[in-house]
């Protein structure tokens, strides 16, 4: 094992693989003197340690080892070669029998591996044969994650080649369920808690972290996880799963990705008394105090790992999400992808639509069941774009757009007791108390649901949809499949086949009438992977509407003919890393146009260099 110290290293040769090891706890390794491991080419760390590199978001003297005083703790940052058994317990590279015999021999693994060698293709075809037997989707969803955690390159091998396949089992249905039973499946953590215990100390937190160069963080305080409510600190498999796909849709390496969650406390009564939740046994914390633990945290990562480090804001509830993002929108990167995710994805599954029903985006008329953050976030980009299009104030585009909540249709007489960010919609029409009434009082082309409440869209709802329309426009959004407010089944059967559906979960096809049916996946896991991407290679330095705008517009022209021709409006995912690669070409030649890019010069083809920057799971030969 060599062993270096930091801030006097030099190695030279082009591939040299690094690890840098840090002594005491850490995520990765095990037992004692347990170590983490970066993967890194020795330019790659040259850089690492070069105190005026900023590149990835780093700063200067990132862990402020040369500024602390002596009374201040210091995180001991060495740098080594993983060999041997630590080798083997290192998922990042860990390649179990796939390691040659040269491999074995020159990294001390004789004897610590069986003989037999087997390919990454091999260890795929196993792994997915071995998956297939689950028939519980929780035991598919833990096998995965085991993998994560031991042979990460494998779990993004599997991921991408076996996406469609494998997307509902590490996100959205089975991580709903997951996050349900957290507590009780949980084997290894994954990802960082910071809880009020941490207030005051959060940048040492951040500290602890194994990686330095992080470029995207997601973070949650898991208030609103999927439509299934609070789930407190259990809801850290959503960053987790929302990272993995940033890996494996929009190629940001693992390593640059923190998922993170923040433990204010859960007012989930259920999870307070379970014995077996994982996280502050407390109610939450609000007002005052959740704001200045949020600051901190706000603040610590941009000392920590600079101005172009992605926040990604996941499923906090309402009262605190649209805050959060008007507060920091001006001084970090930041990005509330239920708001604005969702907003992109949606717009551009429309514009596809359109396509088949005809009519532009100001001829149709629009009502949301669910008027919180996917609801009004999207509402008020499909406005935008329609101002843009048609040169209309924005106030006027919006009357084409209504919103029904848990009160009803959001009307000019509910205005004063309205939150925020429903005013706007609050149109001049008699109160109407539920959704049928709405659907036959607005009569609406395009029906959306973001309620968070399964089985909304009624037989009634749908039946009345079809009867003025002849392409009825119906998205389902709530996640996860239970909260759906209409199954594909339901739709295309009450609709007599007519409906344009596409869901936030999946659904299978559906035979109706000898013809089959395929539903699109509306979901914002088609933008925020590339639109992530498009930030970090641009180096931008804030998200503009505009930028939604443009990740929207590079979705929507991937629906091709054939697609429409199966009733399809979004791409399948089989192509998504292609589709990244395209909406993040779109949206960092956006940041540039804008003045918000900071990589200069800019690349002249953005597409070949964001497909260029894009991570591959495939194993790396050791020397
Ligand atoms: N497909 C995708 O990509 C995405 C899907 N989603 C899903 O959308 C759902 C909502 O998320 P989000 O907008 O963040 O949640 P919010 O809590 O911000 O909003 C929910 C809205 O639904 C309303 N509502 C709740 N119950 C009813 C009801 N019975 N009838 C009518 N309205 C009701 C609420 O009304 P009130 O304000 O009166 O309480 C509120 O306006 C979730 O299930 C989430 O998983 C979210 C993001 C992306
Ligand atoms: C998909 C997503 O972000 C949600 O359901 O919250
Ligand atoms: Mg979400």
């Amino acid at each position: 094992m060599l062993s270096l110290n930091r801030s006097s290293f030099v190695l030279r040769g082009a591939a040299t693989r690094l690890v840098v090891v840090r002594c005491g706890s850490g995520r990765r390794g095990e037992g004692k003197g347990r170590r983490v491991v970066m993967e890194s080419t020795h330019e790659e760390v040259e850089a690492l340690m070069d105190p005026k590199n900023t590149v990835g978001g780093g700063v200067e003297d990132t862990y402020g080892e040369d500024r602390a005083t002596e009374d201040q703790l210091v995180t001991p940052w060495t740098v080594s070669v993983a060999s041997g058994y630590s080798l083997l317990r290192d998922p990042r590279h860990n390649k179990e029998l796939a390691f040659t015999e040269k491999e074995r021999d020159a990294h001390y693994l004789r004897g610590l591996l069986p003989p037999a060698v087997a390919c990454q293709d091999l260890q795929e075809k196993k792994l997915m044969h071995i998956l297939r037997q689950y028939k519980v989707p929780l035991q598919r969803y833990m096998a995965m994650m085991d993998l994560q955690e031991s042979n990460e390159r494998l779990f993004y091998k599997l991921l991408i080649d076996n996406v469609e396949e494998l997307l509902p089992v590490v996100y959205t249905p089975t991580v709903g369920e997951a996050c349900q039973k957290y507590g009780c499946i949980f084997r290894h953590p994954q990802g960082l808690f910071i809880s009020l215990k941490e207030r005051g100390k959060i940048l040492e937190v951040l500290r602890n972290w194994p990686e330095r160069s992080i470029q995207v963080i997601v973070v949650t305080d898991g208030e609103r996880i999927l439509g299934l409510g609070d789930l407190g600190c259990q809801g850290m498999g959503i960053p987790v799963g929302k990272l993995s796909l940033y890996t494996a849709l929009g190629g940001l390496r693992p390593s640059a990705c923190l998922p993170i969650t923040i433990d204010v406390g859960t007012n989930n009564e259920q999870l307070l008394n379970d014995e077996f939740y994982i996280g502050l046994r407390q109610r939450r914390a609000t007002g005052q105090e959740y704001a200045d633990l949020l600051h901190e945290f706000m603040c610590a990562v941009k000392q920590n790992y600079g101005e172009k480090v992605l926040i990604q804001f996941e499923d906090f509830a309402n009262h605190n999400a649209f805050d959060l993002l008007a507060k920091y929108t001006k001084t970090h990167l930041v990005f509330n992808d239920d708001i604005q995710g969702t907003a992109s994805v949606v717009l551009a599954g429309i514009v596809a639509a359109l396509k088949l029903v005809g009519g532009t985006l100001a001829e149709h008329t629009y009502l949301f069941l669910g008027a919180g953050e996917a609801g009004t976030g999207i509402a008020e980009l499909i406005a935008l774009e329609m101002s843009r299009q048609t040169n209309a104030p924005i106030e006027e585009c919006r009357k084409k757009i209504w919103l029904v909540d848990s009160k009803g249709l959001i009307v000019s007489s509910r205005k004063e007791s309205l939150q925020h960010f429903k005013k706007p919609w609050a149109h001049e029409h008699e109160p109407v108390n539920n959704l049928l009434s709405a659907v036959q009082a607005i009569k609406p082309t395009i029906l959306i649901g973001t309620s968070g409440v399964g089985r909304t869209f009624t037989k009634d709802v749908v039946e009345a949809m079809a009867s003025f329309n002849q392409k009825p426009i119906i998205l389902a959004l709530s996640n996860p499949t239970s909260q759906s407010e209409c199954t594909a089944e339901e739709a295309y059967t009450w609709s007599k086949g007519r409906a344009i559906f596409a869901s936030g979960s999946p659904f299978d096809p559906v035979e109706y009438e000898g013809k089959i049916f395929v539903p699109g996946q509306a979901n914002n896991a088609y933008i925020f992977p590339g639109f992530g991407l498009g930030l970090v290679i641009s180096g931008a330095i804030r998200v503009h509407d505009d930028m939604l705008l443009a990740a929207s517009e590079a979705l929507a022209q991937q629906v091709t003919q054939e697609h429409f021709d199966r009733g399809l409006i979004y791409p399948p995912f089989t192509n998504i890393r292609k589709i990244s690669a395209k909406i993040s070409a779109n949206v960092a030649s956006k940041a540039y146009e804008l003045g918000l890019a900071s990589r200069l010069p800019r690349p002249e083809n953005l597409m070949k260099y964001a497909e260029s920057c894009m991570y591959t799971p495939l194993y790396r030969s050791y020397r």
